[in-house]
């Protein structure tokens, strides 16, 4: 990367020096260093040296999309025409309508929020930009670099496999960034002996780990994913002792993947000397807290950059009489703990399944926070979140490729990319609620934001802690580049992490409303994203290539629709909040343009009835001999065809745009209406519910699998295809199955019998494109009403549906 410049053979020594630390704290050893300079290739790292004080760290590019924005307007026109007709149509009928007025009106109804919803997406893709970073151009200033404090969460030990957590926690220690500089805090909501275990043999291993990845520059540094990715051929110095290192590497950590593998309960407790008793045997809602240092790097480098970075893990403190928030309050805890053993002003996160893919990734991302004249700019930086071995295809519509590509890059040009709850660096500065520089008078801030605050009103915010106040201090009131004093021994401040950590720490204060983590919502991260931008502060997309992290997509029928029933919950726990993001545009900071931005996903399960609703009128039609649509004879039948073949076009172009596949936007196309007759339905009953105060919404943890090639989550042979279980998810879809098919059959019988007043009333081409539409979006279910196993639906939701349908039926007017 660094090296390609053949041209540049001379350095001078002051540049020599700053390019050796450069190199060795960031590439390997001075061994390879000198093998860099015999070799001469290090011009383009000492060119951009000799003017890196010039040379922007990041530019934030503009990207064109002339043909795209005609399109979203042609769209847009004939969704308008739609209306247009529709609402004249039922005008000049009057009352005495010769179709059915009500099919006619709740189509309009539908249609209208159809254009909103293209509207919000219009905006949200408008003006997009992209990112470029420039990481060689930090050479100069490493040793400015801000600490980074990186968090990992992980709930269960057989949803979330420890040794997943174990390959991700050992990315993150190995990325290039100087080791005294970085410490990951995982926490374990599972109180888990065997992810403690885990972690504690993967804290030895580490210390082989970093000094290989470095000394070869490896180019993934989750041990699993690299040595599954083949022989060492890959992303090494070539020669012998590389061969040598990565054989010897290997064989340890096939030891390390065995001993996880291999470890139960019982025998820890018997060998664990006393370590793993507080855990093994507790009630994981009932536990005091946990936290062990399993490394403690004291602020070293450590010689030739092999320095490796510190190593906590927490089990926080449970207990039923209080509420833990689920991912949320494992944030706040986390930030608490590191505050009063690191408090560095740079926090990362990542989900247990979400691995650094790319070394440099913590460059790349400083590269945003510090490249800006204005810290406003920068609030957080976060990267879209890819998948690892992701099924060909996205038979479950969960990758999200072409939503990151259009609507992330779009909202990027806005105030600034979502909070993806993964992949994200933030400030802690923001984390803790400080509005940006220039607002500091604003009205709109909080009083207790304003200025420098009180001890009283620390106090008050951030809870009882000295220790605690103090690290807030000093955060909101330094500069980014100052990095906090590292703390000599993070052993002799666990009694003070433990205070910090306990269930009733956070009552009365504002942890979880102002600091920290939002609570209130599933989808804490859109909410804690929202609470971000609305004190005005922009963030950045960090998108390098390769991508910075990489995580797992759901697989099978339910896992991916339980994934979406909580985003769905969640967003909606959103809209009905004093959260909503027309509250927070009306009343702080929040762009308006961003807050349509929000808009977009926050209404996913507002969008359930209104397409339930529409997917219902074509075979409510057929059965009923009624239409909701012009005659194919008739003028205006072309404003819907135009629309439908429009629509679909613009979608799949996008998809082309995005190099994927005719079958990924159909699979794609066809999860959406699933999901939102399933899921985003479900969510919607139950936030309306919860409202009601008769249920609570609980974060359900998406299971995760180690490995590149997914078994579909349910062991099944074919890992693209849709399984069922009997989730009351899965009635609504089988449901509308069921009747699309009836309906067909009803209507063809009916044309070729003759039935009915021809023409005049009846449904026409429109009604049976409708309902044929629908069976081919449904076709998954049409193959689990044939499937066995888990690939067939069961008999309980083939009973329900079938009740659900012959109500419809029998309810259907009969003409
Ligand atoms: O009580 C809990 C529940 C979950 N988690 C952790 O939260 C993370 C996300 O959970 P997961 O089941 O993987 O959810 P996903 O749907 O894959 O996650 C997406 O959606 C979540 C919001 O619903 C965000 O928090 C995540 O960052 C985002 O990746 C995992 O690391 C869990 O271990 C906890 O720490 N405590
Ligand atoms: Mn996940």
């Amino acid at each position: 990367m660094i090296y390609d410049n053949p041209r540049c053979s001379t350095l001078d020594s002051e540049r020599v020096s700053i390019y050796t630390r450069f190199c060795v704290c960031l590439c390997g050893s001075r061994a390879a260093i000198a093998r860099c300079r015999a070799t001469k290739q290090v011009c383009s790292l000492d060119a951009a040296m000799a003017s890196a004080t010039k040379l922007p760290l990041q530019e934030r590019v503009p990207l064109p999309r002339m043909a795209w924005k005609l399109a979203d307007l042609a769209v847009l026109s004939l969704l308008l025409a739609l209306l247009a007709r529709r609402a004249a149509t039922l005008r000049a009928a009057g009352g005495a309508a010769p179709a059915c007025t009500w099919c006619w009106l709740a189509a309009l109804v539908c249609e209208a929020w159809f254009a909103v919803v293209w509207l919000l997406n219009m905006n949200a893709k408008w003006n997009p930009v992209r990112f470029d970073t420039h990481p060689e151009r930090l050479a100069q200033r490493i040793d400015e670099l801000p600490a980074v404090d990186m968090f990992v969460t992980t709930a269960d030990p057989k949803q979330e496999p420890p040794a997943v957590t174990v390959d991700t926690v050992l990315s993150l220690l190995a990325l290039d960034y100087p080791a005294g500089k970085l410490a990951c805090y995982v926490s374990d909501d599972g109180c888990s002996p065997l992810t403690l275990f885990a972690l504690r043999e993967a804290a030895e291993f580490v210390k082989l780990w970093v000094p290989f990845c470095r000394k070869h520059r490896v180019s993934v540094r989750a041990p699993f994913v690299y040595f599954s990715s083949g022989g060492p051929g890959r992303g090494g110095a070539a020669g012998g002792e590389f061969q040598r290192d990565w054989a010897a590497m290997k064989i340890e950590y096939e030891k390390l993947a065995s001993r996880i593998e291999n470890a139960d309960e019982e025998s820890l407790v018997r060998h664990g000397d006393g370590e793993f008793a507080e855990l093994v045997g507790a009630d994981r809602r009932d536990h005091p807290t946990i936290i062990k240092v399993l490394r403690d790097n004291g602020g070293r480098e450590g010689d030739d950059g092999t320095g490796v970075p510190s190593l906590v893990y927490i089990s926080r403190e449970k207990s039923p009489r209080h509420h833990h928030h689920f991912k949320a309050g494992a944030m706040n805890v986390l930030t608490r703990v590191s505050a009063v053993l690191t408090n560095a002003p740079v926090l990362l996160n990542v989900d247990c399944d979400m691995f650094a893919n790319n070394p440099q990734a913590a460059l790349h991302a400083m590269c945003l926070l510090l490249g800006v004249d204005d810290e406003l700019h920068s609030g957080f930086a976060q990267a879209p979140q890819k998948f690892h071995g992701a099924l060909k295809d996205d038979p479950f519509g969960n990758q999200m490729e072409v939503i990151y590509q259009k609507i992330g890059f779009g909202i990027a040009g806005l105030q600034g990319i979502f909070y993806g709850g993964t992949g994200c660096f933030h400030r802690r500065k923001v984390i803790y609620g400080v509005p940006p520089p220039e607002s500091a008078t604003d009205v709109r801030q909080p009083t207790r934001m304003r200025g420098s605050p009180s001890y009283k009103e620390l106090q008050k915010m951030f809870g009882g802690s000295k220790e605690l106040i103090e690290s807030a201090r000093s955060i909101m009131s330094g500069e980014m580049f100052a990095a906090a004093a590292p703390t000599a021994d993070l052993a002799s401040r666990i009694d003070v992490a433990k205070e910090v950590s306990s269930c009733s720490y956070e009552a009365g204060t504002s942890w979880g409303q102002e600091v920290g983590w939002v609570y209130g919502s599933m989808t804490e991260d859109i909410l804690t994203g929202q609470r971000i931008h609305a004190a005005g502060w922009m963030s950045a997309l960090l998108n390098p290539d390769p991508p910075a992290f990489l995580g797992g997509a759901p697989t099978g029928g339910p896992a991916s629709l339980t994934q979406y029933k909580r985003w769905a919950t969640g967003l909606l726990e959103i809209v009905f909040s004093r959260n909503n993001p027309v509250l927070l545009w009306i009343f702080k900071r929040l762009e308006l343009r961003q807050c349509l931005g929000y808009l977009v996903i926050d209404v996913w399960p507002l969008r359930a009835p209104f397409e339930l609703c529409y997917a219902l009128l074509g075979p409510y039609c057929l059965l009923a001999n009624q239409s909701f649509l012009p005659k194919a004879s008739e003028p205006g039948f072309l404003v819907p065809l135009a629309l439908f073949l429009t629509y679909n076009l613009y979608n799949l172009a996008e998809y082309m745009d995005c190099r994927l596949s005719v079958r990924a936007w159909w699979n794609n196309h066809r999860m959406q209406r699933i999901v939102s007759c399933s899921a985003w339905l479900l969510a919607f009953l139950t936030v309306v519910l919860k409202t009601l105060g008769l249920t609570e919404t609980v974060f359900d943890v998406t299971r995760k699998e180690q490995g590149a090639a997914p078994d579909g989550g349910d062991g099944g042979a074919d890992p693209g295809r849709f399984t069922f279980d009997s989730s009351p998810a899965f009635v609504p879809p089988t449901a509308l199955t069921i009747l699309a098919v009836v309906a067909l059959a009803a209507g063809a019988w009916r044309a070729v019998a003759g039935a009915g007043a021809a023409g005049v009333v009846g449904p026409g081409a429109g009604e049976f494109v409708c309902c044929g539409w629908l069976v081919l979006c449904f076709w998954p279910f049409v193959r689990g009403l044939a499937g066995e196993g888990s690939y067939g639906i069961p008999w309980s939701v083939r009973v329900k549906a079938g009740l659900l349908v012959a109500a419809f039926v029998h309810f259907c007017p009969r003409n």
